[in-house]
């Protein structure tokens, strides 16, 4: 592609920016005005136009998903593969800039990364070993103390202790933990970070060699980097390195987690010269969703300012609907999503977006009832699972047999055992002696010190840790995962269990063997199966091992950032769930809530639906909520309600509005038929007529279940 084609697709803004002369540029504009397209086109551009080497381009974004994305989108532009780009999330470069300079930042060649629930693990064992009570001392509350402090580049040796009790046993959990980390060569997300931040502040050469290199440094998104990240772009950058930052003021929603808006600001203070460009288009929505997410965020008092327009079409209203509880609210939805299917619409293109994590249950139910394919988001990571994180501990053990986290976690799984009572001893003398629990049980054992039958069984685990080792060496990648499932005793454990559980397991497990085959290291230098383990716990969700197929997308407006969808649910928008609780009476964080809020409204292309219940079951409890504030900030106008459904599907006692009818389309009561995911069943009740056509069916698996008949798919058998 020549360099006038290659702006092309850009309007008359985006090309300035795309294609602007040297120098710091700090693109601002709002929500689907192309920052991200520019941002790609910038680095096709200097590539082709300015003859930068794709070596000398860093490119940061915010998921792992956004940075495959974005490596795909630049080699589609220069029709060849631009090897030796970096680009990646924060996280993954600084992962990456550790395991090259490994000796200079003082760890192990071999350290392994904690993910966060590993680390919540670590952290009970410390209040335990450190004898505090954890519903004094509750392990969460230590762990955001430890991240945060870490976010701003603070270490436990740095902290003042100060008189208050409260914050000298946080420091000393700090510490304490810190000091085991080291010890293990376990490294947090946030110490990926700090580390790597160290590494090129206190090692001139280290640094020199990547300022030397990084000519040109990208990053979007950045309206939601933290202190810790700026400091290092900031390094990386240095006195002749070139920025290029995309971001929108009014779409930073991580202040929570330290993210910090003023780093908008402080660019502009640490690079005078910085030209700050506007892109003012927008090309994702329709007018009226446009103007109505522009009329939200008007309410925010803290903004930079911009406009943000369109030439698409007004489109239809924004649709409000009342539901009368969780249950219609999901019910609205797949009858919506039925409507969109009908008229040949994809159900990749609707995206379900909620303030909290603990909605999706009620919405996945629904579409499982309904036999609507789904993928959530961000919820429970296929490397997250249980069965995958005992896989990936053994994997961890045998590469590494110090690292205490995975060897909890598997020591008597499957059981072999090992009781509490011998782990509690080995806990406690790795605590004394300073050795990792791998160590303890040797020494213990050499000791005779512990019951001949847990020595034995203990003798034994050691045994075929380290066959592993030596079993797995020569082999290819999923065979090495193969082998670990297998010799483990794994894989028999759950084929050995009944039920859907056991083998959605199995299939994860399957999973993991796929994943590692398709998995291509982004550095050819580094072994693969530690460069395999990194890469699982960076994975941030986003994409699974089986792709994409036509799923409706379920998230949280967190999870949504950077992405856009023709349909558009936003569920629960009331008082007290949107804006959350804590917010509502702290103006700046209700004011994160309301940028949120303008977050998910610019995700929709064309239809965009805001759902409220007037009653809804949430946490244990039965709550009455007012509609979201948010929905008043919208212009009637562009709004129009939809009337509240007469037809509510009800469970239980409720009479149904249709009196049972003896067959319907050929099924009769008392039949055999199998159904395309839950597999055999009964038919136990039939009702209602024309496309409301219900079925019950008592499934061997899953139990009664109501079906829509046109939807359901059911054979005779
Ligand atoms: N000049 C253009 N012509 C046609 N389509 C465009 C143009 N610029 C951007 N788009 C399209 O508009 C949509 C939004 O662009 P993009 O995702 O880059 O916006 P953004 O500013 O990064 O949004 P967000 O703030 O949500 O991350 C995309 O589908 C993109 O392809
Ligand atoms: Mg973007």
């Amino acid at each position: 592609m020549d360099i006038s084609s290659l702006l092309n697709p850009l309007n008359k803004a985006q090309r300035e920016a795309a294609a602007a002369p040297p120098g710091h540029h700090l693109v601002l504009a709002g929500a689907g005005s192309g920052k991200t397209r520019v941002l790609v086109h910038r680095m096709a551009w200097l590539i082709r136009s300015q003859g930068i080497a794709p070596v000398n381009l860093l490119a940061v974004t915010f998921t792992n998903k956004a940075a495959g994305e974005m490596r795909g989108r630049i080699e589609e532009l220069l029709e060849t593969p631009a090897g030796g780009m970096w680009v990646g999330t924060f996280h993954g470069i600084a992962h990456r800039l550790l395991r090259a300079h490994w000796q200079e930042a003082q760890l192990p060649q071999d350290f392994q990364i904690l993910d966060s629930e590993d680390q919540y693990r670590l952290i009970r064992r410390i209040l335990q070993n450190l004898n505090l009570d954890e519903s004094r001392w509750p392990p969460r509350q230590a762990q955001w103390f430890i991240n945060s402090h870490k976010d701003k580049g603070l270490r436990p040796q740095y902290l003042e202790e100060g008189t208050n009790p409260h914050v000298r046993q946080q420091i000393r959990i700090y510490h304490d933990y810190q000091s085991h980390c080291e010890r293990s060569g376990l490294v947090d997300f946030a110490e990926l970070l700090l580390r790597a931040h160290e590494l090129l502040r206190d090692h001139a050469h280290v640094l020199q060699h990547y300022q030397n290199r990084f000519t040109h440094v990208l990053v979007d998104e950045f309206q939601d980097t933290n202190a810790i990240q700026y400091a290092w772009l900031r390094l990386l950058a240095g006195h002749q390195g070139e920025l290029f930052i995309v971001g929108d003021d009014d779409q930073s929603i991580y202040g929570w987690r330290g993210a910090q808006i003023e780093n908008i600001q402080q660019l502009s203070r640490d690079f005078p010269t910085i030209r700050t460009l506007r892109l003012e288009q927008n090309y994702r929505s329709t007018g009226v969703i446009l103007a109505a997410a522009n009329a939200v965020i008007a309410n925010n008092t803290e903004r930079l300012g911009k406009n943000l327009w369109t030439e698409s079409e007004d489109g239809e209203p924004i649709k409000i609907y009342q539901a009368s509880n969780e249950r219609d609210e999901a019910h609205f939805i797949i009858e919506r999503i039925h409507a969109w299917k009908a008229q040949g619409g994809a159900g990749s293109d609707i995206a379900v977006l909620y303030r909290s994590n603990a909605q999706s249950r009620i919405v996945e139910a629904a579409l499982v009832e309904a036999g609507i394919p789904y993928r959530v988001h961000g919820g429970l990571r296929f490397f997250e699972r249980a069965e995958i994180k005992d896989a990936l501990a053994y994997l961890h053990l045998v590469t590494h047999q110090n690292n205490d986290s995975a060897f909890e976690r598997i020591v008597n799984t499957p059981p072999r055992g090992i009781g509490e009572r011998t782990l509690s001893q080995v806990r406690e003398y790795a605590q004394q002696t300073g050795v990792s629990l791998w160590q303890a049980t040797i020494q213990l054992a050499a000791q005779q010190q512990l019951p001949a039958r847990s020595a034995t069984a203990l003798r034994h685990f050691h045994s075929l840790i380290e066959h592993m080792a030596t079993d797995i060496m020569e082999l290819s990648l999923p065979a090495q995962i193969e082998s670990v499932l297998d010799h483990s005793g794994l894989l028999n454990h759950y084929r050995k269990g009944r039920g859907e559980k056991s083998q959605s397991r199995l299939d994860n497990l399957k999973e993991l063997i796929n994943a590692a085959s398709q998995f291509k290291s982004e550095d050819p230098s580094l072994e693969t199966l530690s460069e395999f383990l990194a890469h699982a716990a960076l994975e941030s969700g986003g994409t699974q091992a089986e792709g994409w197929e036509d799923c409706v997308q379920l998230m949280t407006l967190h999870a949504a950032k950077g992405l856009e969808f023709p349909l558009v649910f936003m569920i629960g928008m009331e008082e007290g769930l949107f804006p959350s609780p804590q917010t509502r009476h702290e103006p700046e964080r209700l004011e994160e809530e309301r940028r949120l809020c303008y977050v998910g409204m610019t995700r929709a292309q064309r239809h965009l639906y805001l759902i409220y219940a007037t009653r809804r079951w949430l946490y244990g409890s039965d709550n009455y909520p007012q509609p979201s504030r948010f929905l008043h900030e919208i212009p009637t106008e562009l709004t129009s309600e939809q009337r509240p459904r007469i037809d509510i599907i009800h469970s239980g006692s409720v009479p149904r509005p249709t009196a049972p009818v003896s067959s319907i389309d050929g099924f009769r009561i008392g039949q055999r038929v199998s159904h395309p995911k839950f597999g055999e069943g009964v038919v136990l009740n039939l009702e209602g007529k024309d496309n409301q056509r219900r079925i019950q069916v008592n499934f061997t698996q899953g139990g009664a279940k109501w079906l829509v008949v046109i939807y359901a798919n059911l054979q005779i058998i």
